[in-house]
């Protein structure tokens, strides 16, 4: 077992993985300092999703290892791997999964009542985040009243809320217009810039990476095609950007 590089938040290491046999991952190496937001591209069935997920701790790789802050993560038995998810780390799917029994505020505020935070302080954080993901009117609705887009800003706004120490965003605009993913994007990202959150950002949209990431890895059939290289400093192509 070989140690990540020093100032790596997360790491991973000659990661393999194949869904029921059909090769997803084959031999990715990348890492994330603190704070960083790292884009990962590429196209459909790149690799992605498999490997934010390998990262995250919710699939165990086929072969190779996850690190984070130090600590090997492959090897943990599924209960540590669980705390440390709901500890430490933040999941934005494509799709918005929100209890349907629970407001959008109740909602949001979940993560922080399970990390032990007090009822009062929990729903006044939870709307503090609404609100700057520009769903604070719709505090009191459920799920089923608001429209697609509506949930993935409410569950955008529980991610960020408990201020995880890595956010994993797996095309987190998706369900939105195009009009909307460019400033949804930017508040997600300075939210976490301000708050020092490690991002990792999946999108199929390159343009979307380079105007909002601080470094872009690309995936090609679950290899790295580029790594590392700089991402376009954000300005006006980010207002044409889509994901
Ligand atoms: N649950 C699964 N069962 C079988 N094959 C899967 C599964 N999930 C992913 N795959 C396959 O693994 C490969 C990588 O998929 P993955 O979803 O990780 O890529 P992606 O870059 O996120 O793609 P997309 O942009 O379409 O989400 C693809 O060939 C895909 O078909």
């Amino acid at each position: 077992m070989v140690a990540p590089p020093d100032n790596d938040m997360v790491w991973g290491d000659s990661l393999h993985h194949a869904h029921q046999g059909s090769p997803a991952l084959l031999g990715v190496t990348l890492g994330a300092r603190a704070g960083e937001i790292l884009g990962v591209t590429g196209p459909h069935g790149a690799g992605k999703t498999t490997l934010l997920r390998c990262l995250s701790g919710q699939l165990v790789p086929d072969a190779g290892e996850v690190w984070f802050d130090g600590a090997p993560v492959h090897s943990l038995a599924p209960g540590a791997r669980e705390r440390l998810r709901r500890d430490r780390f933040g999941w934005i799917g494509p799709v918005p999964r929100l209890v349907p029994e629970l407001t959008a505020r109740e909602n949001a505020a979940l993560p922080l009542l399970l990390a032990g935070a007090g009822h009062r302080a929990a729903s006044r954080a939870a709307h503090e985040w609404l609100e700057r993901l520009d769903v604070g009117d719709l505090a009191g609705a459920r799920p089923q009243g608001l429209t697609q887009a509506q949930r993935q800003r409410v569950a955008i706004a529980r991610a960020l809320a408990v201020v995880p120490q890595v956010l994993f965003a797996d095309e987190p605009t998706a369900p939105l217009h195009t009009a909307d993913r460019v400033q949804v994007l930017r508040t997600l990202t300075t939210a976490a810039r301000s708050h020092g959150i490690t991002v990792l950002l999946a999108t199929g949209d390159a343009e979307a990476a380079a105007a909002h990431a601080d470094r872009v890895v690309n995936l090609l059939d679950g290899r790295t095609a580029t790594a590392g290289l700089p991402a376009l400093p954000a300005g006006p192509v980010a207002q044409d950007v889509t994901c």
